[in-house]
């Protein structure tokens, strides 16, 4: 367990700094492993199979006890992703990055039957672990992982996957391409009247040109929800944009 500076748990870039580059290396280059494996391991020790929260509630208390990772966590997931799904009741969901497929168990254990969600992850290692994560959670036949990056598969999603439109997205994954991606679903007939875009980290590490867009334009109703960064005491946030059509 790290003690950690208060400067550190209230300030997310140097929270950011600290836990994603100094104490990753140090703890990888120790224990000649990956964090996502360290997190699987966790899974496998403390979480029941073919039960969802249980998975959840294992990956929080590695996060919290041993070592931060970048899932959206336990603040944001229990208060805004789950309510948002929940009130939602999507049919189908998009997830753009699912590192180890956290939010991938929190979303699809919400999820109506018949419902699917797709994820997409570029890159290998992350989604090797996130198979197992889903898989062990028991969430594996409503989830298809997509290995690959979202601008090139979110034109494809209509002809290989048979989408029509996504009820809900989930916009996790690196923050420069929050902008380009909504624009690319639009572009891609992607969107329809009342679907939601919620999107992670908006403050921190933050997507200002993702936000001014989607707050100034005619075509969302967005909306803010204040939290803190994940496993931490730093601002942070997440921004539901519905898609007026
Ligand atoms: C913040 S993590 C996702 C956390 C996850 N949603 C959760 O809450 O458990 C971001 C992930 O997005 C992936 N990623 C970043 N940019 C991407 C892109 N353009 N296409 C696909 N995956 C991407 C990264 O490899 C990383 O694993």
């Amino acid at each position: 367990k790290w003690v950690i500076p208060g400067a550190v748990q209230y300030h997310g870039g140097l929270a950011l700094i600290w836990h994603d580059v100094i104490v990753e290396w140090i703890l990888d280059t120790l224990t000649q492993s990956t964090r996502p494996q360290r997190l699987l391991a966790a899974v496998h020790k403390k979480a029941t199979r073919g039960n969802p929260r249980s998975v959840v509630k294992a990956i929080d208390e590695f996060c919290n006890q041993n070592e931060w990772a970048m899932n959206v966590g336990n603040e944001k997931g229990s208060e805004i992703l789950d309510s948002v799904v929940s009130e939602t009741n999507p049919g189908c969901v998009l997830e753009l990055g699912t590192y180890c497929g956290y939010s991938t168990v929190r979303i699809a254990s919400l999820l109506p039957p018949h419902a699917q969600l797709i994820t997409l992850e570029f890159n290998p290692d992350n989604a090797a672990v996130a198979r197992q994560v889903i898989a062990w959670a028991g969430v594996a036949e409503k989830v298809r992982l997509v290995e690959g990056e979202s601008g090139e598969w979110i034109p494809k999603m209509k002809e290989q996957f048979g989408v029509k439109t996504f009820d809900l997205v989930f916009l996790d994954h690196w923050k420069n391409r929050y902008l380009l991606d909504t624009k690319l679903m639009e572009e891609c007939g992607l969107l329809k009247k009342g679907s939601v875009l919620l999107a992670d980290n908006v403050v921190c590490p933050g997507a200002p040109d993702y936000l001014e867009y989607i707050r100034n334009s005619p075509q969302y109703k967005s909306q803010f929800f204040k939290s803190h960064l994940e496993y931490t005491k730093a601002e942070d946030g997440l921004e539901k944009s519905v898609f007026l059509g």
